[in-house]
């Protein structure tokens, strides 16, 4: 179990999904970028996933106008290169900057049927060119209502980090995103988002030698909002969210990036 003194710097993640034009795009981060100061970024780490569309002007706007965002896709091949239409690569993102891709979303598992072998393979696509993965985890209503939610997710921890060397472990991000939880208003209990990445770090100490349990950031997603943030934020385990809806709306997805300022 990680000790309560741990370096983990809470990081707050803007999962946009299929929103935002590119010109959308802009807007938005120019929203949060000449919003966000120094201190915040002292605080805590900012980052925005858009659309594949609109990366290239995320880069050119955080560029250009030196914002401390960071940002990074929603989704990566796990071929390096060649006959994938449509498909995007690891290199691709590491040359637009990209410092992270989420891989294994619920909904690419659900709507792409993708497997734990593929989100393994997305991984070391990843890792492969430098671009940190955010694996996303979480059981459905089904295997919650059974009482299975935390076997079910650390198995999924499993398969994703499945032969993945420890130096690459450390720096990986997990998200616990409880399916039932996704864009419907109902998010997890503080104490229901603790057992479970907590049981994610305990899974991480048994799966690795060293500190590499302690460096890993685990973060809660499932309609966070600004009225829950601050709630979930106090839960040791919970270094940060992984926003969808609420990271749309720049005064929202600022007010959760300054969780420390709203009453808990
Ligand atoms: O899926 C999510 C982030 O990846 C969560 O989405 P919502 O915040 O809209 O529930």
């Amino acid at each position: 179990m990680a000790p309560a003194t741990s370096s983990r710097k809470p990081l707050m993640a803007g999962n946009w999904k299929m929103n935002n034009t590119h010109l959308e795009a802009i807007k938005l981060v120019q929203q949060l970028g000449f919003t966000l100061k120094e201190p915040d970024y002292e605080a805590v780490e900012v980052v925005v996933l858009p659309p594949f569309t609109a990366l290239r002007s995320v880069q050119s706007s955080v560029e250009m106008d030196k914002l401390g965002l960071r940002y990074g896709a929603q989704d990566v091949s796990p071929h390096a290169s060649g006959a994938y239409t449509g498909e995007i690569s690891g290199a691709m993102l590491a040359a637009l900057g990209c410092s992270y891709v989420v891989v294994g979303h619920s909904e690419r598992r659900q709507y792409h049927n993708e497997d734990d072998a593929l989100v393994n393979a997305k991984v070391k696509a990843a890792f492969a060119n430098q671009v940190t993965p955010i694996v996303c985890v979480g059981e459905g209503l089904e295997v919650r209502k059974a009482g299975e939610h935390v076997a079910y997710t650390l198995a999924q921890v499993d398969g994703a980090l499945e032969k993945i060397p420890a130096e690459q472990a450390r720096s990986v991000v997990i998200a616990y995103e409880p399916v039932w939880a996704i864009g419907t208003g109902e998010v997890a209990t503080p104490q229901d988002a603790q057992e479970v990445c907590g049981a994610i770090r305990g899974r991480l100490a048994e799966l690795y030698d060293g500190d590499v349990a302690d460096q890993v950031r685990v973060l809660y997603g499932g309609s966070v909002k600004s009225g829950n943030v601050a709630k979930l934020m106090k839960e040791r385990d919970v270094d940060g969210a992984l926003v969808g809806g609420a990271s749309l709306d720049a005064g929202e997805f600022v007010k959760i990036c300054r969780y420390r300022d709203l009453p808990a």
